[in-house]
């Protein structure tokens, strides 16, 4: 069945990944502008959603607003009712209610795996748990429920799990095509053959997710697993452009998004501003040899204009090193006494050294 086909299941053709701390609002809004059909918030804890108003607000801040639709919202956790109850609060801001079978990363690596949650949840044991988190939410939400999961182990199982989740009413299933046990986390390559058993099991629409790095690696994916969904992560963070086959000026993409930032105040923090904006810049200049100089100064950056200031001047190290004739010139350069306006606001700021 094609996804435009099913009622109330969005278009599930580009998806940007569900992230925390980088699933902001901003971020979000800066994807949809290119080519990004559908965009998850980061996973929101149930238990907080119903019992902490501060971070309640912080998320539902501009959450679903018309210019941030489509929208899934993904929540975790491993108690249906306090699910369901989380997820009648926010499901009229959004288009879909994602269930997070799926997390695997550093620190919520461990809160996951403490509190029993994301992909902790895999094992066969605790399918009926999940299987009831879901069938719980599509009894009770008006919105499309939907599950993410990572491969089960041994993989041919993530076919049965899957399977048993479309019964319990999910939507759409994203299959992150990578085991809990892969060593470094979120590299490798995804299995795909996994995702296209997955979508001759299924009779709900499947997005596949995993290791997509250019536009070519989204075609390929595409044709390979048989068409349908693709969702994409860490490399959408470096080119929030890719879904548009386009690679941006990294400093013309970080301004736009600190543009949107000053258009919806409050509704990313300094920390995950200054995280986009480093990968904005290392996507393309991350060997570039004034980067570690700019990684530091942006940690020092307090407001969105100190990181204007600063963008001001990578343009001026990125223009001498495209002048240059080898790398280290642009260091030489930047060592030679030539002062430029940009550098003198900085020092004033203190924000390099
Ligand atoms: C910074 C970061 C935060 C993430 N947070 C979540 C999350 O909140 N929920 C989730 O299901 N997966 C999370 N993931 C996993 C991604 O959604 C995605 O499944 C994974 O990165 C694989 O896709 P990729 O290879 O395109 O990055 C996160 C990944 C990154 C890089």
């Amino acid at each position: 069945m094609s996804t435009e086909s099913r009622t109330g299941v969005p278009s599930l053709s580009n998806v940007a990944a569900p992230m925390v701390n980088q699933s902001d609002l901003p971020f979000r809004l800066l994807v949809r502008r290119y080519k990004t059909s559908l965009v998850y918030t980061q996973m929101l804890l149930p238990e907080k959603i119903l019992n902490d108003k501060d971070y309640l607000d912080f998320h539902l801040r501009g959450l679903g607003e018309p210019e941030d639709r489509p929208v899934v919202v993904q929540l975790c956790g491993n108690d249906p009712e306090m699910v369901v109850r989380a997820a009648r609060k926010l499901q009229t801001r959004c288009d879909a209610i994602g269930v997070c079978t799926d997390l695997n990363l550093g620190c919520p690596q461990e809160a996951a795996r403490d509190a029993h949650y994301g992909a902790y949840l895999l094992g066969q044991k605790d399918w009926p748990l999940v299987e009831g988190i879901v069938s719980a939410m599509s009894n009770s939400l008006t919105v499309p429920v939907t599950a993410k999961l990572r491969l089960c182990q041994p993989a041919s199982a993530s076919v049965h799990l899957a399977q048993r989740l479309e019964h319990a009413g999910a939507s759409w299933i994203t299959l992150h095509a990578r085991t809990v046990s892969a060593r470094r986390r979120r590299q490798g390559a995804a299995d795909l053959e996994q995702v296209k058993l997955l979508k001759e099991a299924l009779s709900v629409p499947v997005v596949s997710n995993g290791n997509v790095r250019t536009w070519a690696d989204v075609e390929q994916n595409r044709a390979y697993t048989g068409g349908g969904g693709i969702m994409v992560g860490e490399t959408l963070l470096g080119n929030p452009c890719l879904f548009a086959n386009t690679v941006p000026d990294p400093v013309s993409i970080s301004r736009e998004y600190i543009d949107i930032c000053r258009e919806r105040p409050d509704t990313a923090t300094m920390q995950t501003i200054q995280t986009h904006v480093r990968h904005f810049i290392d996507h393309q200049c991350g060997r570039r040899p004034w980067f570690n100089k700019f990684r530091a100064a942006l940690t020092r950056c307090q407001t969105l204009d100190n990181i204007e200031d600063l963008l001001k001047k990578v343009q001026i190290w990125r223009g001498r090193h495209v002048l240059s004739e080898s790398p280290n010139d642009a260091e030489k350069d930047d060592e030679d006494g030539t002062r430029d306006p940009a550098e003198e606001v900085l020092e004033s700021l203190s924000l390099l050294q």
